[in-house]
């Protein structure tokens, strides 16, 4: 019964400051580095072993699960980045902040541009110096599949090809599987996993540097899922 472990990053600076951040690569904050240390006691006093890692290439992510291994003494574990498992891009939102945007353009728009399964934020525009295609670590690349903006739709679609090559493979291999990752990049992927419609996907929230365990059949439908925090130690 394969499991894998799926973790959202610890609080980020601009979670704590209420900033759009997409592809933004803020780092942690005090209680975001705590939340990642709780999240690797979580899956060690649960009797979980990760054998492979999977995380984005943003530092926020790559910290969390740096963070979580070393509780874990884990240090040594595999880990695969990739640009896939990146938050959803936030186009010309990233950087200004919810509250202000609500004071502007209203909560109904805010809620839109955040939760919609198919509506993108504004896109950056082709000359913005911010584009992901003038980031190096993208160089490596396709610039075509690259975001000017993403609703959670395109999210999805430029994670499942990740899920089908590299996730479900090793899984069906047998390991254990921790993902380090980000609130919409794995809401796309639990809409996937528990076939959640379009219409019922905007109430999904996902805490952060909680772990979530999904249990597994050896097709990868979940048999049962639960946060680690819920449940005393089995
Ligand atoms: O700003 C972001 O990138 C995300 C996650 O923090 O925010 P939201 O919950 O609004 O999608």
């Amino acid at each position: 019964m394969p499991d894998l472990i799926l973790l959202r990053h610890g609080q980020s600076q601009w979670n704590l400051e209420n900033r759009f951040t997409g592809w933004v690569d803020v780092d942690l904050s005090d209680k975001g580095r705590s939340e990642a240390m709780e999240a690797g006691k979580l899956i060690r006093d649960h009797g979980l072993e990760p054998d492979l890692c999977f995380t984005s290439l943003l530092k926020r992510a790559i910290r969390t699960l740096h963070i979580a291994l070393d509780e874990l003494d884990r240090l040594w574990l595999p880990v695969e980045k990739s640009w896939r498992l990146n938050e959803r891009h936030y186009g010309g939102l990233q950087g200004l902040n919810k509250k202000e945007m609500t004071d502007k353009v209203g909560a109904e728009q805010v809620h839109i541009w955040r939760r919609s399964y198919d509506v993108p934020p504004p896109a950056l525009k082709d000359n913005d110096p911010g584009l992901p295609i003038n980031d190096r670590r993208y160089r490596t690349i396709d610039p075509a599949l690259l975001p000017h903006s993403e609703s959670l739709k395109d999210t999805v679609e430029r994670f499942l090809p990740y899920w089908h090559e590299r996730l479900a493979p090793a899984l069906k291999a047998g390991n254990t599987v921790l993902v380090a990752a980000h609130g919409n990049s794995l809401r796309a992927l639990i809409k996937y996993l528990d076939k959640i419609s379009d219409d019922d996907i905007p109430n999904l929230e996902i805490p952060t540097g909680t772990p979530l365990l999904y249990r597994l059949d050896d097709d990868l439908a979940p048999i049962e899922h639960y946060y680690l925090s819920d449940r005393p130690a089995p």
